[in-house]
């Protein structure tokens, strides 16, 4: 059986009917035409029948893998499944992510008041020093009591124009993207019965070490058998030391979801420093595609924390001075477009470096074929922000359909 919510079934119907096999037989074609459907209807229905049919008899968890480096926003996207596909977070799981938000400000203000020195910032306010103080006292770690006082110590310092000043220059040290979103928003979080928000819990930072799953079913229809379908989908960690468990589950993955946080482009890894992020992050996708353990896996590419993107580039950051080969890059459209086509074209490159040939799609998802010796190969992309669940519940369905071709592909349907 497989996956669908009702407002895919039309779309994911329409990719169905129009896979098919080219002349070779080996390689699959998705035309999403709705003309073609309805000139051809009885192949349409002989191919519902098989769909249905498969549908019925396929039983098996969907299996789905995050991957992507260290900050990309995997996690970000399991908490949205939580979100749309299982009942959310409880009132305990929330009264944890309050404790880890209490944190991700302490480490986002002891963050910015440590690397002040080093770029000869200096506190507007001179009052202000006993609460840098006090601050740097407590470490990375943080007091073991988020009091009153300690949150007076914090706004005293968000309101400081040096702190600012540091905060702007955050790409050169490391700090989560999170910083400034909970620092608006001491007022609440200071509360003693504080209880984060939906958004809230998605920009809380944790980092991921270990594998982590999550098992969540979609309904399936009963236009399309009934029941419900279930999916898995597996979180890794993926800064440079944790990389080496991601291949405990690869085995049987049906799809990738490769994140890569765009707004990466002007900053350098947490586990290390003399390397930019966004060019670690091409690196590794390139392993993955690499990879003869994924080649029988789907690979979705979501260009991530979009959000993000847009407002550096409005602020003034570029990213020529971090890939110079951007000032040759053509395409139409305002600066931050032609960045993220840039960003987009350093990974189409990874995948044209071999003989690839470009296969027009319908938006929003584009789609390019590389033909290897055992069969075709595909990725899809899309823009992304994980942080906002109607842009992921839309992403979401559009890769139903990606995840569905590409399984009748792998199981021989067509
Ligand atoms: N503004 C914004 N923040 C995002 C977006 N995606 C993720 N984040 C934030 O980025 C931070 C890191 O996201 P995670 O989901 O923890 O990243 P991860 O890939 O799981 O990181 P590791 O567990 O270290 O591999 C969190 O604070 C998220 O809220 C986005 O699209 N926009
Ligand atoms: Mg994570």
């Amino acid at each position: 059986m497989i996956i669908y919510d009702t407002a895919s079934v039309t779309l994911i119907y329409w990719a169905l009917a129009f896979v098919s096999r080219d002349t070779a037989g080996n390689t699959m074609r998705l035309i999403p035409c709705k003309k073609d459907y309805d000139e051809n209807e009885n192949h349409s229905k002989q191919i519902d029948r098989e769909i249905k049919h498969w549908i019925k008899t396929y039983n098996e968890a969907i299996k789905l893998l995050l991957l992507g480096t260290g900050e990309s926003g995997k996690t970000t996207i399991i908490k949205q499944m939580k979100i749309l596909h299982v009942q959310g977070f409880s009132a305990s799981e929330r009264a944890e992510k309050a404790r880890h938000i209490r944190h991700n400000i302490h480490e986002s203000i002891h963050d910015i008041v440590q690397s002040m020195p080093m770029l000869k910032i200096e506190l507007h306010n001179p009052k202000n020093c006993r609460s840098r103080n006090v601050i740097l006292s407590y470490g990375p770690e943080g007091p073991t009591e988020y009091t009153e006082e300690y949150f007076d110590h914090v706004r005293s310092l968000w309101r400081d124009g040096g702190v600012k000043e540091c905060f702007k220059r955050s790409n050169e040290y490391q700090l989560i993207d999170s910083a400034e979103y909970f620092l608006d928003r001491l007022d609440l979080i200071e509360k003693a019965d504080y209880v984060p928000s939906d958004a809230d819990i998605l920009r809380c930072r944790q980092k991921t070490t270990g594998i982590q799953k999550i098992e969540f079913k979609v309904k399936v229809p009963k236009s399309m058998q009934g029941g419900v379908q279930d999916f898995w989908m597996f979180d890794v960690g993926g800064q440079r030391g944790e990389r080496k468990k991601w291949i405990q589950v690869f085995e049987g993955i049906h799809a990738i979801w490769f994140l890569v946080a765009c707004s990466d482009f002007d900053q350098t890894l947490r586990e290390d420093g003399s390397q930019n992020r966004l060019k670690e992050a091409v690196d590794l996708f390139e392993d993955v595609w690499q990879s003869r353990f994924l080649l029988e896996a789907g690979l979705i590419l979501f260009l991530n924390k979009q959000d993000l993107l847009q407002s550096k580039v409005s602020q003034g950051r570029s990213i020529a001075p971090y890939f110079p080969q951007y000032s040759q890059f053509d395409a139409a459209g305002d600066e931050y477009t032609r960045t993220k086509l840039f960003i987009k074209s350093l990974f189409t490159e990874v995948i044209t470096r071999r003989r690839t040939r470009r296969v027009e799609a319908a938006a929003p998802a584009e789609r390019f074929v590389v033909t290897e010796a055992r069969r075709a190969r595909e990725c899809y992309f899309h823009f992304t922000t994980a942080t906002d669940t109607d842009n992921v519940r839309t992403v979401f369905r559009d890769v139903h359909q990606i995840i569905l071709t590409h399984l009748l592909n792998n199981i021989g349907v067509y």
